[in-house]
């Protein structure tokens, strides 16, 4: 199969892309009288970089939020490695290992980065409360185990030099790469991130996209993400979802949906009927 009909090839740079991991079916999702998501269809496949593009209100955060379980939809099935997902809290979806980034960076600013990013390892704590005041032994090689995951995804975003900072004395761009550290850490399947580049320079957003590349490469998380630089969205994704006013208007290889006629009016501006 190609990265038009389904998984299972291997992509012009080596990667291998696998079996559909995560299929949305026929989501409409209403706000009151607004339809943010109407009656749209994709998938992610495993290992994917996958993005979902359209002008603003065209409904792109709203999906992140329905895959994160933030937002249940009104209509429509969401599949996840095969099976028919209930609706679900964020915590739960976040415990079949999907985490996100956010819009708006939420992070804890007075910590250190490296305690946001021992955040991230919530998911994965086992011992509670009372465990850890009977079983300081166990509380305490869980919390060595993390620290250790932690320690390298550290390392990997190349964040050494400020482990002990607290974020709220950071720029922008690393604050983002903290951020980014701390979704990460939670050792996801499935990673989404919403805007990561928005607000950076381009050397900003340089590093980000060698980051996004190389976590998908060495850890092989799948990714779906959120972009208006188009340039950034074409050269990272290995398909494309396109949406306006809360429609799907493409789906597709970079290629293919550069070569949209309906993609290229919306961003256009051309008026719609
Ligand atoms: N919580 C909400 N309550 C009411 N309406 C909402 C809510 N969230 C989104 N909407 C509406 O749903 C539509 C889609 O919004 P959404 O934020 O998903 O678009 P977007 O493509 O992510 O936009 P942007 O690129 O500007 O972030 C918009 O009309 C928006 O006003």
């Amino acid at each position: 199969m190609n990265a038009l009909t389904g998984g299972n090839y291997t992509t012009a740079d080596g990667r291998k892309i696998g079996n559909t991991m995560m299929e949305m079916k026929n989501i409409t999702l209403r706000f009151g009288g607004v339809v943010a998501i109407k009656d749209i269809s994709f998938d992610i496949n495993e290992g994917e970089i996958r993005a979902i593009i359209g002008p603003n209100g065209a409904g792109k955060s709203s999906m992140l939020n329905v895959i994160s379980g933030f937002y249940n939809p009104q209509e429509g099935e969401v599949w996840f490695h095969g099976k028919k997902r209930p609706p679900m809290r964020p915590y739960q979806v976040a415990r079949q290992g999907i985490a996100r980034t956010f819009q708006n960076i939420a992070l804890f600013e007075g910590m250190s980065v490296l305690d946001n990013v021992m955040t991230g390892r919530l998911t994965h704590m086992k011992a509670g409360m009372l465990s850890q005041m009977i079983w300081k032994g166990k509380a305490e090689a869980e919390e060595t185990a993390n620290r250790e995951i932690v320690e390298k995804i550290i390392d990997f975003l190349e964040i050494q030099a400020i482990r002990k900072t607290p974020v709220g004395r950071l720029p922008y761009g690393l604050k983002k790469r903290v951020e980014l550290a701390r979704a990460l850490a939670a050792e996801p399947k499935l990673l989404l991130l919403d805007e990561p580049m928005a607000g950076m320079n381009v050397e900003e957003k340089e590093d980000m996209s060698r980051f996004i590349l190389s976590m998908n490469d060495e850890f092989g998380t799948t990714i779906a993400l959120i972009e208006h630089d188009m340039g950034v969205v074409m050269d990272l994704s290995d398909r494309v979802v396109v949406m306006d006013y809360g429609k799907k208007i493409g789906d597709g290889t970079p290629d293919d949906v550069r070569n949209n006629q309906e993609v290229i009016d919306a961003y256009l501006g051309v008026a719609h009927d």
